[in-house]
């Protein structure tokens, strides 16, 4: 008996064994769709973990979840969160630091909008915001160094190419807005720019788009394209009244006893708001030059006669074809005589990213007069979010630093009454903050 036992669970054993084999190979082979459902709910059982984690549990425990790879990228369904925000929220900093070592991302917006960074910023918890923005800031210059490292690459292939077209133009590489497939500002992009090949995207189909100029239900003039695109907005006036007087009034050329006037370039003419306060100073500019793309703005500019007030020269073109180096004896015409550059510079185009003012930035050593020149620009990018505008004006200090320019920021509250009136019938809002972040950058010497 205790043989027979002892064979009994062993025979049972055999015998079940080869029922499962012969189950198995019964059973119908899983269909992709089901390995795929299988796939899912493990990744969300696993974030979900993370996610509970970062909220209730010590730091140990979510650096463990962590470690076995729980998916930080995961933004949950209800609100749209990924882990930043839940660490956010909990307003713990190490877990935060956690988070964003595995890659967290930095800039995933929730359903509302909200980065991680305005969750910190929310509950003034400067510790973790100062991380998440240092985060953004990191990553926005790594994918800078990567793309000048790519568009090497890609011109060292292409002097390589037997046949490359010489005459292929700027417009038509691939790093133009609306081209690049790298550059986005949404929660799983780095960078801070939509691939949008629409007119307020793409600054060739801009040019392309019809402009009207029309009146606001602000009762504030405003310039808009085919698409309803506010292209330039009266509310902003105060703004261009205060880059005016920051740009202009400490400039040696701008005191009392001064006679000669100083040597200004803006880029983008629009609503003609700040070159009419160039040329409303005293002493009057003794040039100045705008350079201007759009050819229905070239005809406005031409019917109100700004063309042809004294010292006026109008380039009319796009500025990426005005300042290339062979162009630069041209551009600087006007400016000679009093020793060759400019004072005062200054852009505010439209359809143009964050790629397109950095290439700008680089422009600047070769036009700029002395010590004593100013650079400033509208600084819009990813003002619809404190965080992202927060890395676009870092990322802007850090390279203009490269090309030798120091930069001071002076913070300048925006109107409470840019409000509903203003945006009515405008398609997309571009600026949603309270403080106006303005640059004014002069030689790092
Ligand atoms: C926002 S508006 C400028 C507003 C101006 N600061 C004012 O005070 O009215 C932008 C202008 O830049 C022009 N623009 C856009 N891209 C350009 C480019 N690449 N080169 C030259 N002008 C450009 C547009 O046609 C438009 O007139």
């Amino acid at each position: 008996m205790p043989a027979s036992r002892r064979a009994a669970p062993s025979t049972r054993s055999k015998k079940a064994n080869s029922t499962t084999a012969a189950a198995k190979a019964a059973a119908p082979a899983k269909t992709a769709e089901q390995i795929a459902q299988e796939e899912h709910d493990a990744l969300v059982t696993s974030a979900s973990k993370l996610i509970h984690a970062v909220t209730y549990s010590p730091v140990a425990e979510v650096k463990r979840l962590l470690k076995e790879g729980a998916p930080t990228w995961y933004q949950e369904e209800s609100m749209g969160w990924n882990c930043l925000h839940f660490a956010a929220e909990r307003g713990d900093a190490d877990i935060v630091k956690a988070c964003l070592a595995s890659g967290a991302v930095w800039n995933a917006m929730d359903f509302l909008g909200r980065t991680p960074g305005d969750i910190s910023l929310s509950i003034n918890d400067e510790k973790s915001y100062i991380m998440i923005r240092n985060e953004g800031i990191r990553t926005e210059m790594l994918h800078h160094v990567l793309q000048a490292a790519k568009g090497d690459e890609s011109m060292e292939e292409e002097d390589n190419t037997e046949g490359a077209n010489p005459t292929k133009t700027e417009g038509q590489t691939s790093d133009k807005p609306g081209e690049s497939s790298t550059s986005h500002m949404t929660s799983t992009g780095i960078t801070l720019r939509h691939e949008d090949k629409t007119s307020a995207g793409d600054n060739l189909e801009f040019m392309r788009s019809k402009l009207v100029w029309e009146m606001g239900d602000d009762g504030k003039e405003r310039v808009c394209d085919a698409d309803g695109n506010g292209v330039m907005m009266g509310w902003e006036e105060p703004l261009m009244k205060e880059h005016v007087r920051l740009m202009c009034n400490a400039h040696p050329k701008m005191q009392e006893g001064a006679t000669e006037g100083l040597n200004i370039l803006n880029i983008g003419y629009g609503l003609g708001i700040i070159d009419d306060m160039f040329q409303g100073l005293t002493p009057r500019p003794i040039s100045h030059t705008v350079i201007e793309g759009h050819p229905d703005v070239i005809q406005h500019i031409k019917k109100r006669g700004f063309d042809q007030k004294p010292g006026v020269r109008i380039l009319e073109g796009r500025w990426q074809d005005w300042c290339k180096d062979d162009k630069l004896e041209d551009l600087l015409k006007g400016t000679e005589e009093s020793g060759g550059g400019f004072d005062v510079v200054f852009i505010d185009t439209f359809a143009e990213g964050y790629e397109e003012l950095k290439d700008f930035f680089d422009v600047l050593p070769n036009i700029l007069a002395s010590p004593e020149s100013v650079f400033s620009f509208w600084n819009g990018l990813g003002a619809t979010n404190p965080t992202i505008y927060d890395v676009a004006s870092n990322l802007a200090e850090l390279h203009l630093d490269d090309v030798g320019m120091k930069t001071e920021w002076h913070d300048v509250i925006v109107d409470e009454s840019v409000a509903e009136a203003t945006w009515k019938g405008i398609k997309r809002k571009y600026w949603d903050l309270r403080v106006y972040k303005l640059p004014i950058a002069t030689m790092n010497i």
